[in-house]
């Protein structure tokens, strides 16, 4: 990773965070870029910011509780009013993603689709032409029968499908419990399609297309930051 585009990342998360005001119930994203806009909130919390934020994984909210971020749930808020995160890849236009490399699209998911805004913070290296190209899409199934469930994601087009192993090469399980499946599809032509059919699968509970959910995407490059909308 260069260390431009960790300033990037990095400049994009400060000018999110930035948009946060007092009062506000405010979703923690999950990811290096993440991390960035959680810092940030934090010095401003520090600095008299009034928030509370519900964190879209556990680390997140291990670092949202480090920065002084207070934490919620959905017992007490079922509505965000912003919700801020990193993504994998964003397709300029409707502003599709693919999230979840980082292994949290399940709450990720969760709590973008409950926020009134959503706002996605990248990097030069983010945007594509059409979803797929760099990024597998991850899919988060449960354990049981995972291997049938795989077969299916590749009777859907997937070239691979790689369960998600962790760096001892044990097979990853995520927050809630269940497995990742990495799905190699390159460029999707038609993401509404795909989704619905993985969708139909049994044992798939979400796939990290985010489609039509972002309000707005901050790209940082060296020419500056780029506010994308739909
Ligand atoms: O979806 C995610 C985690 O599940 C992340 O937002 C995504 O992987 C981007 O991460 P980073 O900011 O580290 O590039």
């Amino acid at each position: 990773m260069s260390s431009d585009m960790e300033a990037h990342k990095r400049t994009a998360a400060r000018r999110a965070a930035d948009m946060v005001k007092s009062g506000m119930v405010v979703g923690l994203g999950t990811g290096s870029t993440a991390t960035y806009m959680i810092e940030r909130l934090g010095e401003r919390v520090a600095e008299g910011l009034h928030i509370v934020g519900i964190p879209t994984s556990e680390d997140s909210a291990r670092k949202a509780k480090k920065a002084g971020i207070p934490l919620t749930d959905f017992s007490a808020h079922r509505q965000l009013d912003i919700a801020i995160d990193g993504a994998d890849e964003v397709q300029r236009g409707p502003l599709h993603l693919i999230k979840g490399l980082g292994g949290a699209l399940l709450r990720e998911k969760i709590v973008a689709q409950a926020s009134k805004i959503f706002v996605v913070i990248v990097d030069g290296s983010k945007p594509v032409d059409h979803l797929g190209e760099r990024a597998p899409v991850p899919v988060e199934v449960i354990p049981f029968g995972w291997e049938c469930t795989a077969e299916r994601l590749s009777a859907c087009g997937a070239k691979g499908v790689k369960p998600r192993t962790d760096r001892d090469g044990n097979l990853f399980v995520s927050d809630n419990g269940n497995m990742i499946l990495d799905c190699t599809f390159g460029p999707i032509e038609d993401p509404e399609d795909l989704a619905r059919q993985i969708d139909a699968i049994v044992g798939v509970v979400e796939h990290g297309m985010f489609l039509n959910m972002a309000s707005e995407v901050l790209v940082a490059t060296e020419q500056g930051v780029e506010r994308w909308e739909p």
